[in-house]
């Protein structure tokens, strides 16, 4: 049986409800809206985070918000690359990838990762339902370079969202389910791109147009000076984003990349919030202090 809240526990208990009324214009706000949410390799550290996040997913749903996930896996990848004993290679924080290369993508990301994720959601109930690039045809590719010192350097088969056929996603949305997102892609010709999840999230978000776009990551947010924790950046807009983008290494590029493209694309704000902290999703969409760095279009 449940116990009964007494004298001594009244303390705890309202702040428990405190805690609940202070999301209040948050879920009034938000309630909705879509929300598309990167959750990157380098976050899914163990079971219990990834178990939080697939709670906070089930979350959202329940309290009327439309969460749309778009998973990373580079460390995956890798690991799964080196068990096979073939190279990886990174050039200007994109993942040099031959045919064979995309093969082992598709095969972690899709057979793997996000059917870990799915997994993980629907123990709560029949919610989500994992999707890759090529199905219903959501994302068309575009072959892209890398850019090594400012010039373009071939890297194979990486591609840029080129088409987003949005009624892939909207129609489970509308069937209230969370669509789980897994970024490899057909270019026009069929022929299988691997595509940075960042760079992914940030043209569905744009898409979608979206309320917001998350990028759950391994640090705590955007910093000035990485990794000088003082700065730690809070809140920046576009164009002081674009004057920042060119000094940024590598990981950081294509994620700070993804919130300008959202942004810029009519997505009234993007964030890069520390996934290694359980829940983080949820203390940015629903406090008022809000959690890591927060882009705006001004
Ligand atoms: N200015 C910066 N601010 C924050 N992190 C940075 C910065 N420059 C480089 N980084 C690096 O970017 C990494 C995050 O990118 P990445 O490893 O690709 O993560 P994910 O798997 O989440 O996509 C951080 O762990 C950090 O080492
Ligand atoms: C082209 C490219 O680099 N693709 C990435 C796709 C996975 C990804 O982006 O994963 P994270 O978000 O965890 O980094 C890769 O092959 O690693």
């Amino acid at each position: 049986m449940r116990g009964r809240i007494n004298g001594r526990d009244l303390g705890i208990a309202l702040g428990k409800a405190n805690t609940l009324i202070e999301a209040l214009p948050w879920l009034e706000r938000f309630s909705g809206s879509t929300l598309v949410v990167k959750y990157g390799g380098n976050a899914m550290i163990d079971n219990e985070l990834k178990r939080a996040f697939a709670a906070d997913m089930v979350f959202l749903r329940h309290v009327g918000i439309k969460p749309v996930v778009v998973h990373g896996g580079g460390p995956q990848i890798s690991a799964m690359l080196k068990r096979l004993g073939i190279a990886s290679e990174f050039k200007g924080g994109l993942r040099v990838t031959t045919p064979e290369t995309a093969d082992v993508v598709r095969m972690v990301l899709v057979g793997q990762v996000g059917r870990e994720l799915v997994g993980l959601m629907n123990e709560h109930g029949p919610h989500a339902v994992g999707m890759s690039g090529e199905d219903a045809g959501l994302f068309t590719a575009v072959r892209r370079p890398a850019i090594v010192d400012g010039a373009p350097v071939d890297i194979g088969q990486v591609g840029d969202v080129e088409h987003v056929n949005i009624s892939a996603v909207a129609d489970l949305i509308a069937a209230g389910r969370i669509p789980v997102v897994s970024t490899v892609a057909p270019d026009a010709d069929g022929v299988l791109h691997n595509l940075n999840a960042d760079t992914a999230a940030g043209a569905l978000a744009v898409a979608l147009r979206a309320r917001k776009l998350v990028v759950l990551t391994d640090v705590e947010g955007l910093y000035r000076n990485y990794p000088d924790p003082e700065s730690l950046i809070a809140q920046l807009t576009a164009d002081e984003l674009a004057e920042l983008l060119p000094s940024l290494e590598a990981g950081m590029v294509p994620k700070m990349e993804a919130c300008l493209r959202a942004v810029k694309g009519g997505v009234p704000a993007a964030h890069v919030v520390d996934g290694r902290v359980p829940h983080s999703l949820l203390l940015e969409v629903f406090t008022s202090e809000g959690f890591g760095t927060m882009v705006v279009a001004q």
